[in-house]
């Protein structure tokens, strides 16, 4: 019974609302999650937007929509969702279309061949026609219609055959080039964002569900075109029907509506569940990753760290279960109740059609028709129900996606940039600059006024949360200051074109990413259009010292670096660093910011690579973070920093002799060494 199997595939499906699962298949999302949802909320799609602590309301909320409404309001996600998928591919989009409608009037017009071969039969026995032998008997010509039909039933069922595969092939490779476009846009879509939306936990919640959408994504796509293939093959059983018996019809849908409600309302709730517990499911991601990976394998074997973990994990992922479990037992029980129903109405509709056969109303052709028929179109209407709930819950992840799509940067060029200062010539201007990260109570940096001017190379200075990188990130627009302002040759950075803004500045942080990618690549990051230009690349890494590094690699400038990918060599922190560094040079921005490089380099190769640095940054604005003094020494100018505030500016010379705190930090780390 076909209920009865959509609602047993629920029991197993709890496990899918694991992520490794979940990144796999088809149908996953509609049956996943099922457990204690807290009902009732009832937000429409458009207001899950509440207004945001400090942006003034772009974020979507973290409330699922669950009143009926609002999940049948989802389905307005399916018509942009039938665009993209027409987008990706019009040709096979159609060819899947006519397909499906092609296989849609097969099963009508086979079952109705199959009533004419019964009849055909049935007639032959009444004309109570003898031959002696078969030879005979064909001779006769009494047997040519019954040959024809099932000739004609054989050929539907070969074409049923072949088109059900055409209709797979055609529905595989549409699903895989939509979920490649999507993924692509998921990602330019991610690129354009702010940094402050990847710091947003909501956000990151929302990006997961968005992921995983991408990735169930296909079985939307088979679902959405097999349920309208069973809605054109269900009017024409429903025609069939109504021919001979309407009563039927009605017999069928109180026999379904049950059913059909009863779906709507646990898939509902598996995706209440499913929304809720997106935070705990990233954390069981995390704990799986930090837990299993070769990146974390390091440090979670020598603190002895498995256990932790795996508690951890189990525990939360217990919880999980639990609350997947009660909704499946509860979902289990009423769909068995509810097939019941349906087969009761399925025997009645039986019972009348014997019934009226035995009194000569229909022949026995009409009654295997009729009864075939009405089997067939409750198992259709229960799918087809069945998948229009899944789809509403489909929807609703269709939904994230889509609401993330909306998401909108607030950190952008305007309309008519300036053009970018070539060269630059006063340098950058912070007036009264304040900051606050997103959600944070505390200023990070606050009233901060000076200039980094044109030409010089700029060191800042500080303790650890002093509000140095925050400057970093203020200069190239990462964030945008929430008091103040800062200016480029006395106009706000806001008026510059954002893409020329970022390509003039080249800055390395503290933690730059490690690329598994090829060693010439990890340095082409710097300036990735340049990524052909060998010269370019290995001038970068000889002026970062990365050369000596990457002859010393097998496959130099071609070898794969990290231990991700087969043939991949990790390197030392240092050695990473220099590669980093190399980035810098390869940018060739007219402002270059190191933010702590040299904080895993050995003394000799930090005195090369100031050396260096110094004398290659000449006529370019430079920017140094460091802890080390013997670094800092060497800036032209020194910033220093407390508590997000500039408490000293001068030389290193000038600083020292003032006595101040800079003297202070100086004079604590000279001691260290003594
Ligand atoms: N993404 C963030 N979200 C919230 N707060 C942050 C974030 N990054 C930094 N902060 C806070 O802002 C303040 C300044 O941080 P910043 O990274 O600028 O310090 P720093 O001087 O570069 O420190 P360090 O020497 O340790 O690198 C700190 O109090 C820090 O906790």
């Amino acid at each position: 019974m076909k209920a009865l199997t959509i609602l047993a595939e629920s029991g197993p499906a709890v496990i899918h609302y694991f992520p490794h699962a979940a990144a796999s298949g088809e149908r996953r999302e509609s049956s996943v999650y099922t457990g204690s949802a807290k009902l009732g909320v009832a937000i429409p799609p458009e207001a899950t937007m509440p207004p945001h602590a400090r942006t003034g309301g772009r974020r979507p909320e973290a409330t699922p929509p669950l009143g009926i409404r609002e999940r049948l309001g989802a389905l307005a996600n399916v018509p942009p969702f039938i665009k993209a998928v027409w987008q990706t591919s019009p040709l096979l989009t159609i060819e899947n279309l006519v397909l499906r409608l092609l296989r849609a009037l097969l099963p009508v017009i086979t079952l109705f061949v199959g009533k004419l071969i019964i009849d055909e039969v049935t007639h032959l026995i009444a004309g109570g026609a003898r031959h002696g032998s078969a030879s005979e008997w064909l001779a006769s010509g009494e047997l040519d219609r019954l040959w024809w039909l099932l000739a004609l039933e054989f050929s539907l069922a070969v074409v049923a055959d072949l088109l059900g595969r055409l209709v797979s092939l055609v529905d595989s490779l549409l699903s895989e080039l939509y979920a490649n476009a999507t993924s692509v846009q998921l990602m330019e879509h991610a690129a354009s964002l702010d940094l402050e939306d990847f710091e947003d936990a909501d956000l990151q919640d929302r990006l997961d569900r968005a992921r995983r959408q991408v990735a169930g994504r296909s079985g939307l796509l088979s679902q959405l075109f097999g349920q309208a293939q069973d809605m054109v093959t269900i009017v024409s059983f429903a025609v069939g029907l109504f021919v001979y018996a309407p009563w039927l019809i009605l017999l069928l849908l109180v026999a379904l509506v049950p059913a059909f409600l009863g779906e709507m309302h646990f898939n509902a709730k598996s995706y209440a569940v499913s929304y809720e517990w997106t935070p705990e499911r990233r954390e069981l991601d995390y704990l799986r990753m930090v837990g299993a990976s070769a990146q974390t394998a390091k440090e979670v074997k020598s603190f002895g760290l498995n256990n932790f973990l795996i508690t951890r994990y189990r525990e939360l992922s217990k919880a999980m279960y639990a609350a997947n479990r009660k909704i499946a037992v509860r979902r289990a029980a009423w769909g068995g109740l509810f097939t019941t129903i349906g087969t009761l109405g399925y025997y009645a509709a039986y019972a009348l059609i014997a019934w009226r056969t035995a009194r000569g109303e229909f022949t026995i052709g009409d009654l295997t028709f009729l009864s075939a028929s009405f089997r067939r179109l409750r198992t259709l209407l229960e799918s087809l129900l069945a998948g229009f709930s899944q789809l509403a819950g489909q929807a609703l992840y269709l939904d994230d996606l889509f609401s993330f799509f909306r998401i909108q940067p607030e950190i952008h060029s305007p309309e008519h940039p300036r053009p970018f200062p070539e060269p630059i010539l006063e340098g950058f201007r912070f007036e009264g600059v304040g900051f606050r990260y997103p959600g944070a109570e505390r200023w990070a940096v606050r009233d901060l006024s000076f200039t980094l001017r044109a030409g010089e190379v700029l060191a800042l200075v500080g303790e650890n949360g002093a509000g140095k990188t925050t400057i970093v990130k203020l200069l190239s627009r990462l964030y945008d200051p929430d008091e103040g302002r800062i200016l480029l040759d006395g106009h706000p950075l806001a008026e510059y074109d954002l893409e020329a803004l970022r390509s003039h500045i080249g800055v390395i942080f503290q933690d730059f990413v490690r690329y598994y990618l090829r060693a010439s690549e990890n340095i082409a990051v710097g300036r990735i259009e340049a990524r052909d230009d060998m010269q370019r690349i290995e001038d970068a890494a000889q002026r970062s010292l990365a050369d000596d590094v990457i002859a010393r690699l097998p496959k130099g400038y071609e070898q794969m670096l990290g231990k991700l990918f087969k043939g991949g060599v990790d390197l030392s922190g240092g050695e990473w660093q220099k590669i980093a560094i190399a980035r810098a040079y390869m940018r060739a921005a007219p402002l270059l910011v190191l933010d702590e490089p040299t904080a895993a380099l050995d003394a000799r190769s930090e005195y090369g690579v100031f050396q260096r640095f110094k004398d290659l940054s000449e006529g370019k604005t430079a920017v140094i973070i460091s802890h080390r003094f013997s670094t800092v020494r060497m800036a032209d100018r020194i910033l220093v920093l407390s508590q997000g505030r500039v408490v000293e500016v001068g030389s290193h010379d000038e600083l020292v002799a003032a006595g101040g705190y800079y003297a202070e930090l100086f004079e604590l780390q000279a001691a260290g060494y003594r």
